[in-house]
């Protein structure tokens, strides 16, 4: 054992919860026993790096001994955490899938009446502030994976602040087929292939995103409704073409403002209409509600006639996250996304995985290019700095339409494009007669960029990008994200 490490036996449910520091990193070894990182099971004998203010707690079922190297900022033991209740909920969507997917290869009916209208586990995790929502959908996701029936889960990711796999600006969903893995807060939900094609995590997912671009939801509550149905309307094309892959279900993440209006500033209104905006967009079957009385009441008022409502407990162990520790992981996950994950093992450790792969395979090197203004169209939605509709005076009507999307100019001195966040956006329709004003707003994102140089009278910008290529004719969109190295 290296000299600074510590022995930390757990009974059988039970976990270890640590927090680290900027800069700090932790290695854990499972040294015997049954240990798992939110539903991702950990291998006996090999050692995990934590890093980038990693928050996170390695649960047992049986009881385990843990070697931990490094220095966290808090840990301890906790044997009060909500797990059975969340595999209780994982069992019943499990069983919930097995009916379905019974139905689709024609087995005859069982006993069981609900066999007629056998549905998968189409989920909503609602729950304010610093709940655990991603926790637990990465909980139930992890435990669906794992249950040995070839399951790939769609995990939604529908705030726009956190990021997903994605930078944070954009909402996404992927089909998961293996664990998804913690390691940072850079990516919540395991690594994307999306950063770039060198990336050869073997269990990098491939997300479909659109792009918002703000972290309120309040910015721009219209524009998030539709990209929000446009996922949606993805996913089950991808569904109504593999019906089996139906089966597995999906479970959705939302953002906390959908749960908790007056301190998000969003109004009642737009945060009933986004929950019913999801609740549409991917047939939700069941919304679980996390730890929170009144929003539970609310939901079983305006769903419960028609679809499961249950409120489940909130794990004590979830860390309240301020503002500043917010924007220092979108730092961390725009680093990540351009130049991949970098953890620095602790004194003494020297071979140990990062989520599940080696070190050294999750580095990448972007490419910066210099490219000509016209060479890439650049657009924002809405204007700049916008009131809500609901706040003009009666019968006043906007120039700029929250939806409109709108030129923006390099050249001109307060185009607030340096180190701006940009999202790439897939190819207009080349039939010009299906072209319509506000296409951009239903194309999903192919790659993100960041403005690092604005040389204005040489009509030329820098671009960062994870990988090489050509912008010319390209499209991009422009949010309020920015990023500087
Ligand atoms: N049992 C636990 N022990 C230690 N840390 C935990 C535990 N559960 C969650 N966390 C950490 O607490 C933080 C907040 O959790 P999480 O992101 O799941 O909450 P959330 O409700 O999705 O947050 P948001 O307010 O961003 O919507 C994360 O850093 C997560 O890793």
């Amino acid at each position: 054992m290296q000299s600074d490490s510590k022995e930390w036996v757990l009974d059988a449910e039970t976990e270890y919860r640590f927090e680290l520091d900027p800069g700090a990193s932790l290695a854990i070894k499972l040294v015997h026993g049954q240990a798992e990182v939110f539903g991702a099971e950990l291998a006996e004998g090999k050692t995990y790096l934590f890093g980038s203010e990693c928050k996170a707690a390695i649960f047992t079922w049986q009881g385990c001994t843990l070697e931990v190297t490094g220095h966290a900022s808090t840990e301890y033991v906790s044997d009060e955490t909500p797990m059975a209740a969340y595999a209780n909920l994982h069992i019943a969507f499990e069983q919930m899938r097995v009916r379905a997917l019974r139905v689709v290869h024609g087995s005859p009916a069982s006993d069981d009446d609900s066999d007629a209208n056998a549905e998968p586990p189409r989920v909503l995790v609602l729950g304010p502030d610093n709940s655990g929502k991603t926790t637990i959908c990465k909980i139930l996701t992890n435990y669906a994976v794992r249950a040995g029936q070839n399951w790939s889960p769609m995990l939604v990711n529908v705030d726009p602040s956190e990021g997903g796999w994605a930078v944070p600006g954009a909402i996404s969903a992927a089909p998961v087929q293996s664990p998804l893995p913690t390691a940072s807060p850079a990516n919540p939900l395991g690594s994307a292939a999306t950063s770039a094609p060198t990336a050869l995590s073997s269990n990098a997912l491939v997300p479909l995103s659109y792009w918002y671009g703000h972290p309120e939801i309040k910015r721009n509550p219209l524009l998030l409704d539709r990209l929000i149905r446009n996922l949606g309307e993805n996913v089950r094309d991808r569904f109504d073409g593999d019906p089996e892959a139906h089966t597995s279900g999906l479970i959705v993440d939302t953002p906390s403002s959908f749960a908790s209006g007056p301190t998000s500033g969003a109004s009642t209104d737009s945060r009933h209409s986004l929950i019913k905006a999801c609740v549409d967009a991917f047939k939700i079957n069941v919304i679980l509600v996390v730890g929170h009385e009144k929003l539970n009441v609310e939901m079983q008022r305006l769903y419960g006639s028609r679809l499961t409502v249950l409120k489940i407990p909130k794990s004590g162990g979830v860390v309240e996250l301020d503002l500043p520790y917010r924007e220092r992981v979108h730092n961390y996950q725009l680093h990540t996304y351009m130049y991949g994950q970098k953890i620095d093992p602790p004194p003494g450790i020297s071979s140990a995985i990062l989520g599940g792969e080696a070190v050294t395979d999750l580095i990448l090197s972007p490419s910066s290019s210099i490219i000509s203004f016209n060479d890439l169209t650049l657009y924002r939605i809405g204007a700049e700095s916008m009131a809500p509709s609901s706040a003009l005076p009666i019968g006043a009507a906007r120039t700029v339409s929250e939806m409109q999307p709108v030129l923006v100019d390099p050249a001109s001195s307060g185009s607030g494009l340096l180190n701006a966040v940009l999202a790439l956006i897939a190819p207009f329709n080349p039939d010009e007669a299906e072209r319509y004003d506000e296409e951009i707003l239903d194309l999903n994102v192919i790659g993100f960029l960041v403005i690092t140089n604005i040389d204005i009278p040489n009509r030329k910008m820098t671009i960062l990008s994870p990988n090489q290529g050509s912008f010319a004719g390209k499209t991009a969109v422009v949010g309020s994200f920015e990023w500087q190295e």
